[in-house]
């Protein structure tokens, strides 16, 4: 049991399934195994449905597994958060919109026997020039800092935010992360969730990737690469509308996209690709470039079923 009581987070064949009245029953989470060792930096990245959210609802105690288990420090997950050591950035955690920004980080540091000083939370969630704005008047941006700063208040060993950028424009989540980067260098553990592969590539140590409630791929955003075979092809087409819906009918196209008459296409076999477009479509300039992150990413998820063989 000492990797139990020393992981900051640890998930044993996690499953949940929910029951819904269009069909029988949905299996959000298949048997997830995670073992996150404090002061990681994880990312949990997966398209719509993955599983994402209800995993961390899990970890956060906010819904009971239908099997398997989880462990936050050891403990379960309500008891971890009745002693401070876990806390949440959620999408939709309810604010209230007439109290201040300063008044709600108070009113919350009310509810705990103890916690930090109101103002370090704010200057750590960089809200102490709009301490005094109303909540209402706050963009989508500064309330989830507001979040993040009430996520600060019982000073977690574990943080877990599931889609903190959401919304957010390129300039207010950059800040948001450096904002968590400083956090996190100062030694708390750091789950989150995100569709942004950039995000997690950019902030993330170790990228667990999901698709289809299973964990698809699991390692640092090298290896995930590596994992993948595809690679990107590019080409320029005369007639570039024709060419695309070609190469999307092709069964190792993974993504084709257009920027003028530049074609791109992820794929899991660049050689088929640029045979096609060179011997029966109309391109030329070919170029052949090794998978980024991004093609792994749909290569690895477009097939969850295939990867453990359940
Ligand atoms: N309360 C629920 N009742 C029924 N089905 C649910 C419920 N919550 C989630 N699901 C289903 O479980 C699957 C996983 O959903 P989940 O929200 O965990 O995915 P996600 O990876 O967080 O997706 P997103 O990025 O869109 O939030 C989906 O098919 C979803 O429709």
């Amino acid at each position: 049991m000492s990797t139990a009581t020393t992981a900051a987070l640890e998930l044993r064949d996690l499953t949940k399934t929910f029951s819904t009245r269009e069909r029988d029953s949905v299996r959000a989470v298949d048997g997830i195994d995670l073992l996150v060792q404090p002061g990681e930096i994880v990312a949990l990245l997966g398209p719509n449905g993955a599983g994402k959210t209800t995993t961390l609802d899990m970890v956060l105690g906010l819904t009971e597994p239908t099997g398997g288990s989880v462990r936050v420090h050891g403990q379960a997950p309500r008891r971890a958060i009745a002693d401070g050591r876990v806390s949440a950035v959620l999408q939709t955690g309810g604010l209230l919109r007439d109290l201040t920004v300063a008044e709600t980080v108070r009113m919350i540091a009310s509810t705990y026997a103890t916690h930090r000083g109101v103002q370090g939370v704010l200057a750590q969630a960089d809200l102490a020039t709009v301490a005094d704005r109303r909540v209402a008047k706050c963009s989508g941006g500064e309330q989830q800092r507001l979040r993040y700063a009430l996520a600060l208040l019982p000073d977690p060993d574990l943080i877990v935010l599931d889609e903190p950028t959401a919304g957010m424009d390129v300039t207010s989540r950059r800040s948001f992360w450096s904002t968590m980067r400083a956090d996190a260098d100062a030694g708390r553990t750091v789950v989150f969730a995100t569709h942004y592969l950039e995000e997690a590539d950019a902030f993330a140590q170790r990228i667990v990737m999901m698709a289809g409630g299973r964990v698809v791929a699991d390692g640092t955003t090298h290896d995930i690469r590596a994992q993948a075979s595809g690679r990107v092809v590019s080409a320029t087409c005369d007639d570039p509308v024709t060419t695309a819906r070609r190469v999307r009918a092709h069964p190792a196209a993974l993504d084709v996209g257009l920027e003028g008459d530049r074609i791109t296409v992820h794929s899991s076999d660049s050689d088929s690709v640029a045979r096609l477009l060179l011997t029966e479509l109309d391109a030329r300039d070919l170029e052949i470039s090794s998978g980024s992150l991004e093609s792994a990413f749909l290569q690895i998820t477009a097939a969850p079923e295939q990867e453990d063989g359940r």
